[in-house]
């Protein structure tokens, strides 16, 4: 059994992922920590947690078991603040904020507008991203999670990059996140009458996670990727669905990119590729950690159209956290994770 802690436990993130944590069978909940609920219950908070769990929210400060594994679920900014002291500690932690997840903290504090004040721990942080670093993972002890858009769009794209399938200019990523992408916060712009039977682009054209897909991308394809990426808030509870356009190389046909997205995601558990011309919807993927992946050729534009889509909270985010935790650990990757949507 691992003892773990959750910090900014009444997130969305955070309740997910003690949600998860609490059916996980190598997994003892030891502290949830709230600055706004200390001293409540969850099931206070969340009424989907049964009172009999008993898991009492609790100040941050006090301490953490010796050994206690954590995780963070706080805005960003916050985690740069939370960080240090843990690591200094020696405890493992998983961030899940994008407070850690550039290799150039210059792009981060252009991005966020944050000064980056952990740069020493910044460097010790692996990118979480299990198809792509999952050997890196099962060796650290900070581990930064993606982010939902990024999740989403790097799987679609990294195979065909790092095969040279398709050209690195030009790259268009058109996505869609339901509202709990926001977090739990109270604002206008994200309540029932702003959100439901509308759909709207924001962050148009510099939202902060084209940085992170633009350099995850270039690591891992060694060149030097600059695209579009457009979110969209979708009135629907959760899911992403990213669809993504790029100019294919001379030549390259429907079974050349079957066969890239085979060659990484063959041993992938949750990454799926659907088989050419079939295209996920949100319902295959949303309750599970899966991120479920089609595409189709346009020969009359030379362009491919790739379709995926995660569940933001889950693969998106906590489940892809307990991913990340079950690697470190030393478990089986799929140990206490949703395998099937709810589809309905
Ligand atoms: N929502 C999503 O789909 C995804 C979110 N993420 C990232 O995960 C992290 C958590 O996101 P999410 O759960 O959606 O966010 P929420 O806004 O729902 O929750 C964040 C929680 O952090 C705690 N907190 C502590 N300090 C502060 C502070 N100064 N300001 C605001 N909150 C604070 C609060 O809990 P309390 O008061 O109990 O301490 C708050 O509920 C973020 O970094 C986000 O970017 C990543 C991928 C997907
Ligand atoms: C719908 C919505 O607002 N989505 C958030 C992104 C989700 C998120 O918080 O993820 P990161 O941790 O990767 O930033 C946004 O666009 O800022």
């Amino acid at each position: 059994m691992i003892n773990v802690s959750v910090i900014g436990a009444t997130g969305y993130v955070g309740a997910e992922l003690l949600r998860l944590l609490s059916a996980h069978p190598g997994v003892q909940i030891n502290k949830a920590v709230s600055k706004s609920f200390a001293g409540k219950k969850l099931h206070d908070i969340y009424a989907n947690f049964l009172p009999e769990r008993e898991l009492e929210l609790q100040e941050s400060g006090g301490k953490f078991g010796a050994d206690d594994f954590v995780f963070l679920c706080l805005p960003h900014g916050q985690s740069l603040v939370a960080a240090p002291p843990l690591l200094k500690k020696g405890h493992k932690v998983i961030d899940l904020s994008g407070d850690f997840r550039y290799d150039n903290t210059d792009i981060y504090e252009k991005w966020y507008g944050i000064s980056h004040s952990a740069k020493k721990e910044n460097r010790e942080a692996v990118y979480g991203l299990p198809e792509f670093f999952g050997a890196e993972v099962k060796k650290a002890n900070f581990t930064s999670n993606p982010g939902c858009y990024t999740t989403t769009s790097i799987l679609a794209l990294a195979p065909l990059l790092k095969e040279g399938l398709i050209c690195e200019k030009g790259i268009v990523i058109d996505a869609k996140s339901g509202v709990t992408g926001a977090g739990r916060k109270e604002k206008l712009a994200f309540s029932y009458c702003e959100t439901a039977g509308n759909f709207k682009a924001y962050s148009v054209p510099l939202h902060r996670h084209t940085s992170e897909i633009e350099e995850q991308l270039s690591k891992l394809s060694r060149k030097d990727v600059c695209l579009l990426f457009t979110p969209h808030l979708l009135p629907v509870k959760r899911g992403i669905l990213a669809t993504v356009y790029a100019d294919l190389m001379e030549g390259v046909t429907p079974e050349t990119v079957t066969a890239a997205y085979e060659k990484y995601y063959a041993d992938a558990p949750f990454t799926h590729v659907l088989p050419h011309g079939k295209l996920p919807e949100l319902k295959y993927v949303v309750g599970s950690n899966n991120c479920m992946i089609g595409f189709e050729v346009s020969p009359r534009t030379g362009k491919i159209i790739v379709v995926s889509c995660t569940d933001n909270l889950i693969k998106g985010a906590a489940g892809q956290a307990v991913q990340n935790f079950n690697l470190m650990n030393g478990f089986d990757e799929t140990l206490g994770l949703p395998r099937t949507a709810w589809y309905l």
